[in-house]
Order: C-alpha cells, then structure tokens, then sequence
C-alpha cells in the first residue's frame, strides 16, 4: 500500500476520561447540587477517530494510552470498530471535568497535565508511527501534549508524515501550535479555534480581516484549509477557493465537549470526498451540532446530519486585497 491509502490514523498524546457532571445553576465558590454524571472516554484524537469511525470510515487511532484505565477506550473501539494501536503505558490516564450548566447553556472545562511521556513509551510510539506510515494516507495529531513531550513534536511529525506523502491535520494549543505553525512544513489542514490562533500568534485578532490575514498567511505558507472556530459565531474557513463564515442554527445544548474534535472530523471527511469550500464548512459544522446535542463522541444519524447541515447558513467573504 502507498501513502494514498484511504485509511485515516488518529494520533492522541494525551487522551482524556471526560467526567461531564450535569449541574444547573451551579456557582462558583459554593456547594452545588448536581443532576447526574457520565465518564465517557476522549480527548481530541479519540473522538474524532470516534467521529470518523460513526460516519463510516476505517479509522486506526494511536497515541499513549494508561495501562491502569484503559476499559473505556477500549470498549469505544470495539462499538465503533475503531483499530486500537495505542501504545499502553504505566498509570492511570487523566479525567477531564466538564462541568454542564443546562440553565445557562454554559460547558466549564478543566483539562489535566496528564501522564508524563517516557522515553521509551515515545521510541514505541515512534515506531508504531512509522509502521502506520505505510497504509495510512491521512493523519490526525490532536490535542495537548503532555509532560515529557517537546514542544516542537507536532512540528517535526508533520514534516515527517507530509514528506511521505500523507495529508496531515492538526488541532493542537499552545506552545505545540506555536511551533507548528512557525515550522518549515505546516500542515494541509489546522482548525485552531480563535482563542488557540491569537496565543499561538501572539496577538489578537478582534476583526474577521485580521482572522482572514492570518489565515491566508497560513496558505501561503503551505497550509491547503485554515478553519477557525469560534464557538456559537460559527466557523471561518479559508482555501485556495477563498473565504466562508458558516453560521450554526441554534441548537439545545447538551455539551459543548467534542464540537471542535466533530468539526476537525467533519473537515477530514469533506477532505476525503473532494467537497468544496462550502461543501465542507457546510458537512464540518453538521458536525460539530450532531456533537454538542449529545454526550461523548457519537454523531447523529445521516438523515439528522442532512437536517443540520441544511440549516447552516453559508456566508461567501470578500477577498480584501491588500494595497
Ligand atoms: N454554542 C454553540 N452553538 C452552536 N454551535 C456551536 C456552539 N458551540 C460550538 N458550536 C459549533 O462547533 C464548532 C466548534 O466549536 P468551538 O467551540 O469553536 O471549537 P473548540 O471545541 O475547538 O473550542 C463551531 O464552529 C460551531 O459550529
Ligand atoms: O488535549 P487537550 O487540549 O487537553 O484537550 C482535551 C479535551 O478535549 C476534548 O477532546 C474536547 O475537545 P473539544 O471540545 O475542543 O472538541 C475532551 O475530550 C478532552 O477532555
């Protein structure tokens, strides 16, 4: 097999048991009563091989997994039909709390360092890397990096995956953002939200012209789709096609977890299917409100996905030529 495989690998550094505790009107600073709680296996790379796998694709997902806690993964693997090739190492993986207001249509989230990468765990994900390299004609690396980890390793893995030919999408924060997007070789597809882009970039991007800028910055730099999402406002997408917002409907919100994980597994099938610009930002953004309708990683049925998308609206942004 070559690089142009169709099968899609995810990679997940730093997965996540996300605690999501379901308490209306809860206060800061004061005992609450909570309605109910669920443990759903996540973090970034695992749902949107979980997205992935829902909408009908062979999906491997890789990564460092604890050998302590793994049972949850591991049955969304088998429901899902998800190629299990992470790597196991000693501890427990972290939980990540979500805590879900419902009155007020609020998810808080408090993410985890999570277990520090050994040497020898990172030489095994390396190889296992490697050996996905051969069949695997899409990559996925997703999420924060924990302790242990260089800061540069998305950087260097997409250089590494594009020079075999493989497509790479990246959804990362913070120093490992800012290191891919200063890299020599960006990858095909980013979607930072908005918040990521400006830490990444060092600078705020209050205007639409100033996210289009730095998105086009990106293109011209060898990225091929830039998205950035911006949670309720919808999503800018910008190729060499040009520049669309998409607008979501409102939706009843069940958790805002996973929106940006739908919206990246969205992009990464509309990639797949050769959609267009609007094609896609239309089937991402279907995505994303399939994802904040439920709880944990599942999309809805097609015919729910088609009403979703239906009901985004499209907006077509003007070049702004620079004089
Ligand atoms: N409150 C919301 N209402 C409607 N759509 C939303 C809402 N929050 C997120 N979305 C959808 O999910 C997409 C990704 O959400 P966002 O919060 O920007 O990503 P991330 O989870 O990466 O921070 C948005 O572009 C939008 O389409
Ligand atoms: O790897 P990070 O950045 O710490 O994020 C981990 C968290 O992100 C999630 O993947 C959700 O991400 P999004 O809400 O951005 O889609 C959770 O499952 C997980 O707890």
């Amino acid at each position: 097999m070559t690089a142009l495989s169709s099968r899609m690998a995810t990679l997940t550094l730093n997965p996540a048991l996300d605690l999501t505790v379901h308490a209306d009107g809860w206060r800061q600073g004061q005992v609450n009563s909570g309605q109910s709680f669920q443990l759903d296996a996540g973090g970034k790379g695992v749902n949107v091989a979980a997205f992935l796998a829902d909408w009908g694709l062979r999906v491997t997902a890789t990564g460092l997994l604890g050998d302590s806690n793994p049972a949850a993964f591991e049955a969304l693997f088998r429901a899902k039909g998800v190629h299990d090739a992470f790597v196991r190492v000693p501890g427990a993986t972290r939980v990540g709390v979500k805590l879900v207001d419902g009155e007020a249509q609020e998810t808080t989230d408090i993410n985890l360092p999570g277990l520090a990468a050994t040497p020898q765990a990172l030489a095994e994900l390396g190889s296992r890397l490697a050996a996905l390299g051969g069949d695997h004609g899409t990559f996925v690396l997703a999420g924060s990096l924990p302790p242990g980890v260089e800061a540069d390793f998305y950087a260097r893995l997409t250089g590494t995956l594009r020079a075999a030919g493989c497509f790479v999408a990246l959804d990362t924060s913070g120093a490992a953002l800012t290191a891919a997007l200063a890299a020599q070789t960006l990858p095909d597809l980013v979607k930072p939200n908005i918040h990521e882009l400006e830490a990444a970039l060092g600078r705020s991007l209050t205007h639409e012209a100033e996210v289009l800028e730095a998105a086009r910055d990106l293109l011209r730099r060898g990225a091929s789709l830039v998205a950035v999402s911006q949670g309720e406002r919808g999503a800018l997408l910008v190729s060499a096609q040009g520049a669309v917002r998409a607008v979501p409907p409102r939706v009843r919100i069940t958790s805002t977890v996973g929106a940006g994980d739908a919206m990246v597994a969205g992009l990464v099938s509309a990639h797949a299917d050769g959609l267009d610009l609007a094609g896609a930002a239309r089937r991402a953004t279907a995505f994303s409100l399939g994802a904040i309708t439920r709880l944990g990683a599942h999309l809805p049925s097609r015919t729910d996905l088609d009403a979703f998308a239906a009901q985004v609206v499209i907006e077509t942004l003007r070049q702004v030529e620079k004089t």
